[in-house]
Parts: C-alpha cells; sequence; structure tokens
C-alpha cells in the first residue's frame, strides 16, 4: 500500500506570524506514523518555510509557476525559482487560477512541463462546475481537462476538486468521489496506458477532520488537496493522522 499524500493549500492566506506559528504547530503534533506531507503557502513565505521545514518531514509546494525558466514576466515566478527555496512540489490550474487568471488547459500543460522539467512534481488540478454536474457533463468535462492538461509522460499527481465543493463546507459524497475516481482512472488509463495505472489522484474539496478518514479509504483515492483545513494545525494534523490509519 502506498503512503497517502496530504496537501495542504493556503492559497492568499498567511503573514510571517501566522506561518511560523501555523508550521511551528504543525512540526510539534506531527503521530509517528506519517503520510506525505506537503504545504503549498502562498510565495512570499516559501523563504521563511524552507529554512523552517528544511530538516522536517514536511515537504514544501507553490501554487503556481509560470513555463518560462526567466525573462520578461512582470508578477510572474519561474520554476526554477521555486527549486532554488527549496521547493519541490507546485500545484497548477486550480480553478481559482482558471476563473480568475484565465488559465486554460493548454497554459496548465505547459506549466507542467516546465516544472517536471526543473525537478519539480506537479499537482495538475482538474474539477468540474455545479452546472456541468447537474447537467450530466461533468465527466466530458473532466475528460477534455485531462486530455488539455496533463503533458506527454506526466508522472505528477493529478487532483480532482468539483468547483461546487470547494470552500462550501459540501465534500462531494463518497459515492460521487469514487464514481469519479473511476472514470478518471479510466481516463488515465485511457491516455498513458500502463503509467495510468499508477498515477496518483487526490481528492480535494471541504476535506475536512471529520470527513477525510471516509474520503481517503476510497479506492483510488491517493491523498487529499486541503484548502480551509490546512489553515487550522489542529484539523490538517487529524487530516494527517487519517492519512496515516488509510
Ligand atoms: O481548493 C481547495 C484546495 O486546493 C479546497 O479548498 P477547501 O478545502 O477550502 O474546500
Amino acid at each position: 500500500m502506498t503512503r497517502q499524500i496530504i496537501v495542504g493549500n493556503w492559497k492568499m492566506n498567511g503573514t510571517s506570524r501566522d506561518s511560523q506559528a501555523l508550521v511551528e504547530a504543525l512540526l510539534a503534533g506531527l503521530p509517528a506514523s506519517l503520510p506525505d506531507i506537503v504545504t503549498c503557502p502562498p510565495f512570499t513565505q516559501l523563504a521563511l518555510l524552507a529554512d523552517k521545514l528544511k530538516v522536517s518531514p514536511i515537504a514544501l509546494g507553490a501554487q503556481d509557476c509560470h513555463k518560462a525558466t526567466s525573462g520578461a514576466h512582470t508578477g510572474d515566478i519561474s520554476p526554477a525559482m521555486l527549486t532554488d527555496l527549496g521547493v519541490s512540489y507546485v500545484i497548477l490550474g486550480h480553478s481559482e487560477r482558471r476563473q480568475e487568471h484565465g488559465e486554460l488547459d493548454e497554459t496548465v500543460r505547459e506549466k507542467a512541463v516546465a516544472a517536471a522539467k526543473a525537478g519539480l512534481t506537479p499537482i495538475v488540478c482538474i474539477g468540474e462546475t455545479e452546472d456541468q454536474r447537474e447537467s450530466g457533463e461533468h465527466f466530458d468535462t473532466l475528460g477534455w481537462q485531462i486530455k488539455g492538461s496533463l503533458p506527454d509522460n506526466f508522472s505528477g499527481i493529478l487532483a480532482y476538486e468539483p468547483i461546487w465543493a470547494i470552500g462550501t463546507g459540501r465534500a462531494a459524497t463518497e459515492d460521487e468521489i469514487a464514481e469519479t475516481m473511476k472514470f478518471l482512472r479510466e481516463e488515465l488509463v485511457r491516455q498513458f496506458g500502463e503509467a495510468g495505472k499508477t498515477l496518483r489522484i487526490l481528492y480535494g474539496g471541504s476535506v475536512n477532520a471529520k470527513n477525510a478518514a471516509s474520503i481517503l479509504s476510497l479506492t483510488d483515492v491517493a491523498g487529499a488537496l486541503v484548502g480551509g483545513a490546512s489553515l487550522n494545525a489542529e484539523a490538517f494534523l487529524s487530516i494527517i493522522g487519517a492519512a496515516s490509519a488509510a
């Protein structure tokens, strides 16, 4: 059984003071048996946390990167700048970036190629809107997102985050997650052949201390991408605990 991976996406939250306090509380409370743990603070906290987490079991991730190594891209951060700081994962194509920054599947795919080339593990997010699910178009949407966002030879992590479950407190039901995971696995195998059988898939969307154990026990769920609950040390530690037991 492979170790689960729990990723905390802090989104646009965290001053130096809060970030420091949060990681100190996490480090003090980690259980003896651990899943893989990744924390993705905003860019501004990466250097501080790289230092704090250097000799810890918590890996560092970023929430986005540019596809170029350097150049005239005001406001952007390159994969090489992230690896330079000791970052090892990067979330790409989160629905908030797709919606607020107009990121398309193609952009996400180019970023995933660049990230992997720099040595980062890309965590590529896909997910349907509530309207798409209600009208029965969710599998088509997810299928297109997989085809468009994942590069050839993809060896990163796929995160399924239904948009209607993000930040709403309404996680997808176990049946919805199970059925979707089955579909995603089939699509990955269709696209990547044998390699698609072992690509890791995370679930994200209102994962919390209460529902983590049941979600993480579902077939093909290799871990969770956690937003709000990753900002609370106690809640995130409970999710880590649930992953150790899964
Ligand atoms: O978007 C998410 C993680 O990337 C999920 O956010 P919530 O856990 O706050 O629903």
